[in-house]
């Protein structure tokens, strides 16, 4: 008998890949790729095209943010539910988090900068944008190898203009206790594709689908975790996985980490292909308008449903 190991989530090489020219081993990746997000929704991606000293440099850059007084902090708001500042919940009171719409536009980010730094902060314009504009190339790759896995590849073109890019960025306080406490509640992402990044300090788990959390511990300074969002759930009419995960914190350290969100743009109405429903995939949610789905799930009583997107387009 085997001894018990520490289940891990699937480990996968992302780098010498090119977007235009196929390269050799895309095939091979494409389907470790595709088999790791329908059997678990996630993966630990290799990618090191996001350059050492941005990787190093966005935490110094997110320290400085978070050390920013309370009331500049508030001042990141936002329309969208979920895209501006977030923090002092009392449920969560260890976290704490900021959004930058289109981060891989430096305009964009250079006047969210000037907004919290009135005298202009340019390095952290530029680690921000740096940041997020390189590791867009890992979603486009990521999304772009689904969709020819799931021979729908006639849609790639209007996927990817459907989408935004959001970077939120994430602060949780260590509890300064040996116990471990919540960092952030159990979810799903609700977006398209979610490109996770982390300091040094662990506390990501991430739910099987048999339901046991795996502790996610990054073996590179250049891993990031790749993670469906229910929007590509419903898309490929429930073949890929939209994991339930969660942060841990114990100990003493501050956790730094960002997010880059794929997310369906306003007015956008998600429904699957027909070329996904078949008799051994009957039609799961009904089409729905993303924002609509938001309002539902970040009502009082969505917040509370566990199977929001169900209750909301469910057949
Ligand atoms: O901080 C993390 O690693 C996870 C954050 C997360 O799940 C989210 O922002 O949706
Ligand atoms: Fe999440």
């Amino acid at each position: 008998m085997g001894s018990e190991t520490t289940p891990k989530l699937p480990l996968i090489n992302l780098n010498n890949l090119n977007l235009e020219t196929k390269s050799p081993n895309w095939e091979l990746v494409k389907s470790q790729v595709y088999k790791a997000l329908v059997e678990y929704g996630c993966f630990e991606a290799i990618f090191d095209k996001v350059s050492l000293e941005v990787c190093k440099g966005i935490f110094d850059s997110l320290e400085e943010l978070f050390d920013l007084p309370l009331q500049t902090k508030l001042l990141n708001v936002s329309k969208k539910p979920y895209h501006g500042y977030v923090g002092q919940y009392p449920m969560i009171p260890l976290y704490e988090s900021m959004g930058i719409d289109d981060a891989n536009v430096y305009e964009k980010v250079k006047s969210m900068t000037n907004m919290l730094w009135p005298h202009g902060n340019q390095s952290f314009s530029k680690t921000i944008h740096s940041f997020s504009n390189e590791l867009t190339a890992l979603d486009q790759i990521v999304r772009k190898m689904i969709l020819e896995s799931l021979n729908a590849e006639k849609y790639l073109e209007e996927h990817m203009n459907s989408t935004n890019y959001l970077l939120r960025v994430m602060k949780y306080k260590g509890p300064q206790t040996s116990d471990t406490k919540l960092g952030l509640s159990t979810h799903s992402d609700k977006n398209v594709v979610t490109i996770l990044y982390q300091n040094q300090v662990e506390g990501l788990q991430v739910m099987t689908k048999d339901g046991k959390w795996i502790s996610y511990k990054p073996s590179f300074s250049s891993s990031f975790v790749v993670m469906i969002g229910d929007s590509l759930h419903a898309w490929s009419n429930g073949r890929l996985h939209s994991p339930f995960h969660r942060v841990m914190m114990n100990g003493n350290e501050a956790r730094y980490s960002t997010g880059l969100f794929s997310i369906p743009k306003e007015g956008c109405i998600i429904k699957a292909p027909e070329e996904m429903v078949d008799e051994e995939h009957p039609l799961l949610f009904k089409p729905y308008d993303h924002v609509e789905f938001l309002k539902y799930y970040y009502s009082q009583k969505g917040q509370r449903d566990q199977n929001a997107m169900r209750t909301f387009c469910g057949v």
